[in-house]
């Protein structure tokens, strides 16, 4: 029962294009703000993020990061990495530019695909894990918490830092983190708005390791990958989607009610303010 209403629900977001072959799939098959590599060796697909200068979420790279996953996965990758061509930042989270002021056509566009891109990561059926070589603040960070694993790299932080300016969470996300978190951790995280550096995530488990360079990163990736060579795909696949099932099917149940919720509070005086504080802060931070 279960398994099937999982299966009936992994439809909806099934990938399409499922009969390219890994060497089109090398070349990369989108508009560049994503690139694809697969080790002819191990078969893992590392999948990079590319628009400069920190791969905000527009709208346009998170279209190309699902076009992107569902392609390995239809390839039958043997896992997929996440990570960063930028050596600096992993990604900074949603473009705020895309929440202030918004067009409200567009925000609900936008907000659709942002869960539509924490699904297709959420419940991808390989093995994923994420390559943190920069920062990882906000939506950045639940990229993360929706792979497997995380190795990051030092001096870095990574964390939900909403509360800060008058951000709220939605409670997928909210789940996302405490999927890898204690709650009471989450809890008090969200609440202070706090940016865990490298070695307190490590200490919190927020990651799982350090590494000393972006190599050793998808090394240690790989590695986590490869742990799972004795289990059967399918098998894999079906458990970790009904180990995943509860914080999905909270977004599932109910993505309009979601999407009304996050546009309404978006609107409100204290998000625009906020946000309008958060911009001027990042100009003057220069
Ligand atoms: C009842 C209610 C129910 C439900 C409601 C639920 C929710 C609805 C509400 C809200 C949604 C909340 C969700 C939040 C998720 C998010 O992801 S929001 C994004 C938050 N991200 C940030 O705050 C990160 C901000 N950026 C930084 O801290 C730094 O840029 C970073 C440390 C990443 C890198 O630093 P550095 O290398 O020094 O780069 P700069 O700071 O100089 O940045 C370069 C230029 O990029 C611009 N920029 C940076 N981040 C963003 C961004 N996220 N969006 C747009 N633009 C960004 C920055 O301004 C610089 O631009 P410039 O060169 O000056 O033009």
């Amino acid at each position: 029962m279960l398994r099937n209403s999982l299966i009936g629900s992994l439809r909806q977001i099934k990938p399409i294009l499922c009969s390219q072959s890994l060497r089109s799939l090398s070349n990369g098959a989108n508009s560049g703000l994503t690139t694809i590599e697969v080790d002819d060796k191990s078969g893992i697909a590392t999948l990079s993020m590319n628009l400069p200068p920190v791969n905000t979420l527009t709208l346009n790279l998170m279209h190309d990061l699902i076009d992107s996953i569902n392609q390995i996965e239809c390839n039958k990758s043997r896992g997929l990495i996440l990570t960063s061509s930028n050596d600096k930042v992993f990604s900074a989270g949603l473009d705020l530019k895309e929440l202030y002021k918004p067009d409200q056509e567009r925000l609900k566009e936008f907000w659709t695909i942002f869960q539509d891109l924490w699904l297709a990561l959420h419940l991808c059926g390989i093995p994923t894990a994420a390559a943190i070589n920069g920062h990882a603040p906000a939506a950045g960070c639940i990229m993360a918490t929706a792979c497997e694993y995380r190795v990051m790299l030092p001096d870095f932080v990574i964390g939900v830092h909403a509360t800060r300016f008058s951000f709220l969470v939605s409670k997928w996300m909210m789940l996302s983190y405490q999927s890898v978190l204690p709650r009471r951790i989450v809890e008090r995280a969200l609440n202070q708005g706090k940016l865990f550096s490298t070695q307190e995530a490590l200490e919190v488990g927020l990651i799982d390791e350090v590494a000393g360079s972006k190599k050793e990163a998808l090394a240690q990736c790989a590695a986590f990958i490869g742990t799972f060579d004795k289990a059967n795909p399918i098998a894999r696949t079906l458990t970790k989607r009904m180990c995943r099932d509860s914080d999905v099917t909270e977004l599932l149940r109910d993505r309009a009610g979601d999407l009304r919720a996050c546009v309404d509070y978006i609107n409100t005086p204290l998000f625009q303010e906020g946000l309008s504080a958060h911009l001027e802060g990042l100009k003057e931070k220069k």
